[in-house]
């Protein structure tokens, strides 16, 4: 799908992560982990600039307009679908199509607000939901999320990654969770010090192996000992 070969990656001079090589398949489910300010974000959107047309990206910004509706910020991830005109008068007054195709998302996800409420009055977690949401209806093959579940409590996380997983048939998420990585995905790519220091399969790994390359949560540290 994509080969990263001796690619630097960072902002004007400043190189962030160097001589980067990573190969990318489809139809795997990849979990980059590490430390915080490593440059995980930064490789994650080098990687959508690349495959920007098959993807969709739920980025830790995510994006949303406050003061539109929940329906109206999903509708945004199917825009390049229509034309000018249709995406205008959609604005104007919901079609009935998008609105149960939406609506159907949003049950999938457990999002149980009036598609009509402004975004700007939603929690964190709702907010959350929007935006992966928004990815889901725009029909990518490929997922990148940058900490897509963050602000859902695990159970919930669990349950919409999986939902996730059957929708993209390629799944790549910067986690923090190595746990949640280890069980759930393929594989695992960790960087630290400006580099990749380990990239393998789940199955081949434990939290043992993680915490040899970077600190890992006080939870995480537990289930080792
Ligand atoms: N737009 C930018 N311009 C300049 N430097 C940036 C920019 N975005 C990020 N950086 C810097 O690049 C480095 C890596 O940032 P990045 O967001 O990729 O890390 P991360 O591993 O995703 O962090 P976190 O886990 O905290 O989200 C940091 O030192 C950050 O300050």
């Amino acid at each position: 799908m994509l080969s990263l070969v001796d690619v630097d990656l960072g902002y004007n001079q400043q190189i962030i992560l160097s001589k980067v090589n990573l190969s990318f398949n489809a139809n795997e489910h990849v979990a980059i982990l590490g430390p915080s300010g490593v440059g995980k974000t930064t490789l994650l959107h080098h990687l959508y600039q690349q495959l920007s047309e098959q993807t969709c990206l739920c980025s830790q910004a995510q994006g949303l307009v406050d003061n539109l509706s929940i329906y109206h910020n999903v509708f945004i991830g199917g825009l390049a679908r229509h034309s000018r005109w249709y995406n205008l008068a959609n604005l104007l007054l919901p079609f009935k199509k998008p609105q149960l195709h939406i609506s159907d998302i949003c049950q999938q996800l457990e999002l149980v607000v009036p598609l009509q409420q402004k975004v700007s009055e939603l929690s964190g977690g709702q907010r959350q939901r929007v935006a992966l949401a928004r990815a889901l209806f725009q029909q990518q093959p490929v997922f990148m999320g940058d900490e897509p579940f963050s602000a859902l409590d695990p159970l919930m996380g669990l349950r919409l990654l999986n939902l996730i997983k059957q929708a993209h048939p390629s799944v790549i998420c910067v986690l923090h969770d190595a746990e949640l990585a280890l069980a759930h995905f393929d594989r695992i790519i960790v960087i630290s010090d400006g580099k990749v220091v380990l990239d393998d399969k789940a199955e081949q790994l434990t939290l043992a192996h993680l915490s040899q390359h970077y600190a890992l949560t006080d939870a995480a540290k537990n289930v080792v000992i």
